[in-house]
């Protein structure tokens, strides 16, 4: 398959530097916590950012004969060298108020040693060292990688940031983490090959040589130590080391490291006798070394330790992401030259792959001489007769990677024959443009040859709909194609343990449909609209059903037929049985929150995820309901819900349409009849959700176009690309 090279390099990267990156991240996350055990020692002094450095030394020179020096660390402990009363040297953290011992040095731990030695060179000496730089320089270059293909994902640097559909969890997860922990790895990296090229002298070093003239020191005028105004002006947060004087003679000096200079000052008169200045590079190579280890905060370690941990995540989800794109590959028996069927696909993550192949296969298996490529792979096809293109799209309506060139190549290759083309779109109702390229080829195709079947679209990889366009393919052409759904749906792995605790009887409903409760085992967000997977038969084959959140639980609403798979295995269960099934997030149908008003229409057991998002609607957002059913004695399976929303104004009115009673109503009609309103709601911005059957959709979508039309509105496609129309039909 084509990859983009910006996906290519990434990907060429990662599997270049991936056992240095992850022996890296390991013990990079052990040695987070390096910096955090010191950090949580009690020696900062509670006045350490006020205190001056003359009040330290006083205090230091009233309570200790001799003082040898004061180091104070990222952590802000102050360290001190001094020889006690009793002639005892002594070493250790002190209070610089009151110069009291109150710790002694902590010492690295010999585990903590053993890593970062790890860490820097893998024991390979200078090797290792090189090849640790090396591999932090390509980490830098993944993530740049890496944040480009999320801005050529988002289509722009403001929208770097905005939402992700969650289509797959490691895709998903990847990205997420991935901008999240994108600044702290920059900063890792940059920082790691900073601190190698620094180890091995590629920086220059800087001179802190002082030129002190001796013949013009003086002893006068003479000052006490706390009035030194170096002294006095200098707070001791801004020290990094202190030198006393060795002897009493006048050429002996206070040596004052400053965060960015050094000072020598006389003892005597607490003149500055020298001054220098670090260089850039000293500065750079202390923030290096401290936003590289976490040293001296312990939020900037957690988040390091957090950002390592993300690495490890990214090493998974990438190869799996890797391994699921290259696992479909496209294989051919015939040569392109001598068959009559061609498949072409587009696909970006492979997922539409798999359903090209199985039709591939199958016609393969009826005899017939079937051709598969992918869309830049266009030419010209001696024999064939068949075109049937599979797309996603991806963007704003743009074609997957390896469909870019396929417009062109069609305005350029002519065809030898006349040939028949049937185009079906991959795509998801969570985009506002919905199949937009499997649209834009249908389009450009019947410019050049004769329409077989009118385009199919297919939201979320649904393998029914994908039967349903194969049902009408093979009807059409007479070839006996049976799609093997068990190439389609892989075994679920992600599954939930659920609880009957209600359940309605079959026969005291006249469309033998029945309402179920379910509650969940394990603690699991999700919200009306998102759906129900079930494994009748525990295997590939998959059902799904509209939850409705109802206080807390899962409703479904459930027709039964007799040979019906997932509806027999559901109204199996009695009150207490439990089984295993999967929520699936379906972010494109969940309840509008910041519409004005909301028009739900449903018919049948499509009224489930309405039943949840009604008894959510706490904050009495104005709704209206159409809801088609068959008869008055359908609807009494209802009735005790809606009327409670009803009085407590979650509802605001009801319109039931019923189609075998005496009205003879179905929903389209009910709006038909309510044209204003409904063109007054797609005008004011409400939102209109549909659920139920497939039937009603195209009925009410047909509806909903001649009122666009009568009253002068957008067409129907800019409200479903802005949201204000949503489905969630079957
Ligand atoms: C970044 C991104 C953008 C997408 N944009 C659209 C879109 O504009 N319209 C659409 O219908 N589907 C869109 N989709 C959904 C994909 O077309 C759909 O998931 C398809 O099944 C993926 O097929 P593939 O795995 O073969 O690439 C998008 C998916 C992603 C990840």
């Amino acid at each position: 398959m084509t990859i983009s090279i910006w996906r290519y390099s990434h990907l060429a990267l990662a599997v270049s530097s991936f056992v240095f990156i992850l022996l890296a991240s390991i013990t990079g996350i052990i040695l987070a916590f390096q910096p955090i055990s010191e950090q949580i020692q009690p020696f900062k002094s509670a006045d350490f950012e006020t205190i001056t450095v003359a009040e330290t030394i006083s205090t230091l020179k009233q309570t200790y004969p001799e003082i040898i020096d004061v180091q104070i660390d990222a952590n802000s402990f102050v360290l001190a060298s001094v020889i006690t009363h009793e002639g005892d040297s002594k070493t250790g953290y002190i209070n610089p108020k009151n110069a009291q011992f109150i710790g002694s040095k902590l010492e690295v731990s010999p585990f903590f040693q053993w890593v970062t030695n790890f860490h820097r060179s893998l024991f390979l000496k200078s090797t290792g060292r090189f090849f640790v730089g090396l591999c932090s320089f390509l980490l830098f270059l993944i993530a740049v990688t890496g944040s480009i293909l999320i801005l050529k994902r988002q289509r722009s640097f403001k929208k770097f940031f905005s939402k992700i559909i969650n289509e797959n969890f490691n895709q998903y997860w990847h990205i997420v983490l991935g901008r999240l922990s994108l600044i702290p790895i920059i900063i890792i990296t940059i920082t790691g090959v900073y601190l190698s090229l620094e180890k091995f002298d590629f920086l220059p070093t800087s001179n802190t040589t002082h030129n002190i003239d001796f013949d013009a020191i003086s002893v006068t005028p003479e000052l006490n130590i706390e009035d030194f105004p170096v002294f006095k002006n200098t707070q001791l947060s801004e020290v990094r080391a202190i030198e006393f004087p060795f002897s009493d003679d006048v050429e002996d000096y206070y040596t004052l490291a400053l965060t960015n200079q050094e000072l020598v000052i006389n003892q005597f008169t607490g003149e500055i006798l020298s001054e220098i200045k670090y260089p850039l590079v000293a500065f750079y190579s202390e923030l290096s070394l401290n936003l590289h280890t976490g040293k001296g905060s312990i939020l900037w370690s957690v988040i390091l330790a957090l950002a390592t941990a993300n690495i490890l995540f990214f090493i998974y989800s990438g190869f799996a992401m890797t391994v699921k794109r290259r696992k479909s590959k496209l294989k051919n028996k015939y040569k392109k030259e001598v068959c009559e069927f061609v498949i072409l696909v587009g696909s970006e993550n492979g997922s539409t792959l798999p359903f090209a192949n199985v039709l591939h296969e199958q016609l393969l298996e009826a005899g017939k001489k079937s051709y598969i490529t992918e869309l830049n792979s266009y030419t010209t096809f001696n024999k064939a007769e068949h075109l049937i293109i599979l797309t996603a799209t991806y963007g704003q309506g743009d074609p997957p990677t390896n469909a870019t060139k396929f417009l062109e190549l069609l305005k350029t290759t002519q065809q030898p024959r006349t040939l028949q083309y049937s185009v079906v779109g991959f795509g998801s109702y969570a985009y506002a443009d919905f199949c937009k390229f499997a649209l834009d080829v249908d389009k450009a195709m019947q410019t050049k040859f004769k329409q077989f079947l009118p385009v199919f679209t297919i939201n979320d990889k649904s393998v029914d709909a994908f039967k349903q366009w194969t049902n009408s393919w093979t009807e059409k052409i007479h070839v006996p194609v049976q799609i093997a759904e068990e190439k389609l749906v892989a075994k679920p792995k992600l599954t939930n343990s659920l609880t009957v605790v209600h359940k309605t009887d079959v026969a005291d409903n006249p469309d033998q449909t029945f309402i179920l409760t379910l509650k969940a085992k394990q603690a699991k967000r999700f919200v009306s609209g998102d759906l129900l997977a079930v494994y009748p038969a525990n295997d590939y084959r998959e059902r799904l059903y509209s939850i409705g959140k109802v206080n807390g639980h899962i409703q479904l609403s459930v027709k039964y037929y007799d040979n019906g798979l997932g509806s027999n295995f559901l109204n199996g269960f009695s009150l207490g049985s439990t089984f295993k099934a999967r929520i699936i997030n379906n972010a494109a149908f969940h309840f509008p929150k910041k519409a004005p008003h909301v028009v739900m229409i449903a018919n049948g057991t499509g009224i489930a995820p309405f039943l949840g998002m009604l008894n959510a609607n706490t904050k009495l957002k104005t709704v209206h309901l159409y809801f088609g059913l068959r008869t008055s004695e359908s609807y009494k399976l209802y009735k005790s819900q809606i009327e409670g929303y009803l009085k407590t104004q979650k509802l605001a009115r009801l319109e039931l349409a019923l189609s075998r009673d005496t009205n003879n109503n179905y929903v389209q009609n009910l709006l038909l009849r309510d044209s204003e309103f409904m063109a007054a709601t797609l005008k004011n911005k409400g939102v209109l959700m549909l659920c139920g059957s497939l039937a009603m959709q195209n009925d009410v979508l047909k509806t909903l176009e001649l009122i666009c039309e009568k009253h002068q509105l957008e067409g129907l496609h800019i409200y479903k690309k802005n949201g204000q129309i949503q489905l969630d039909c079957y």
